[in-house]
């Protein structure tokens, strides 16, 4: 019996799923979960180029203020998370910062409000494949920092609101009843969402950066629903952390 080790298996080659081979990609990636979302991030770039899509990974470059930028969709949950973060680390990129959709937990959150990351609660089955139950899932504190004071700047004057805050990363979107969000609510978590346990889990173990700053998708505490008419206001939230990801990328150099 021959068993194989993916740890070595695969490097310096062009990845199975993500598509993208060493070279092709930036050191920063932004991460949204939708590769419909990838040419949202495009719009900010000059010398775009796209380069690959494969399942739900998208991956499109440019250049944004002279910053080489990179944008991978990860799908939605912490399995194709991981596996878009392991690939892309191998050709190359060591900075991730997630521009995400996600539900307030807290009252006074509304659709677009930005929301950014201090930590996560780990509540997906992946992370547990990597690390014990007790292992914290948490952004690179620089960059985490560097988000919200450029979230607060580039808001200022808006009727956007910015909050910084614990998340949730449910592996189960039907499944979140009432119980478990007034469990989290009762807890201070700020909002849920679905990837970035995974995201922080294996940066932090592959010795890479990585933060995350959400457009807030609705409310499920405060009755602002997925389905109400304030879709408009979370895709202005999503260009605005798009735009809030960009500068940080510059500012910090990622
Ligand atoms: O908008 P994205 O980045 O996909 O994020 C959120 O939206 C999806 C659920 O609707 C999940 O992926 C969740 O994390
Ligand atoms: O974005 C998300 C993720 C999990 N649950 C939600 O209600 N929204």
């Amino acid at each position: 019996m021959t068993v194989v080790d993916k740890n070595s298996e695969g490097q310096g080659v062009r990845q199975y799923h993500i598509g993208i081979a060493p070279g092709e990609v930036s050191s920063v990636a932004l991460l949204p979960g939708d590769p419909f979302r990838v040419p949202m991030i495009a719009e900010f770039l000059t010398d775009v180029k796209d380069i690959a899509h494969q399942r739900e990974h998208r991956t499109m470059t440019g250049y944004y203020k002279g910053k080489h930028i990179t944008a991978t969709s990860t799908g939605m949950g912490c399995p194709s998370t991981a596996i878009a973060v392991e690939e892309l680390a191998r050709v190359g990129v060591t900075s991730f910062i997630r521009v995400g959709s996600s539900a307030g937990l807290q009252a006074g959150i509304e659709p677009g409000d930005l929301l950014v990351s201090e930590g996560t609660l780990r509540n997906d089955g992946t992370t547990a494949a990597y690390a014990h139950h007790g292992f914290p899932a948490v952004p690179d504190l620089k960059i985490a920092v560097e988000l919200h004071r450029i979230a607060l700047e580039l808001s200022a004057g808006s009727s956007t609101k910015v909050f910084s805050g614990i998340n949730a990363s449910d592996d189960a979107f039907y499944a979140e009843g009432p119980e478990w969000i007034s469990e989290l609510n009762r807890l201070g978590i700020l909002n849920v969402e679905m990837e970035s346990s995974a995201l922080y889990v294996v940066a932090r173990l592959r010795g890479l950066r990585a933060g995350m700053i959400c457009a807030a998708s609705s409310n499920l505490v405060d009755g602002a629903s997925l389905y109400s008419d304030k879709n408009a206001a979370m895709k202005e939230g999503w260009m605005r952390s798009i735009e809030v990801a960009l500068e940080t990328a510059v500012s910090l150099d990622l």
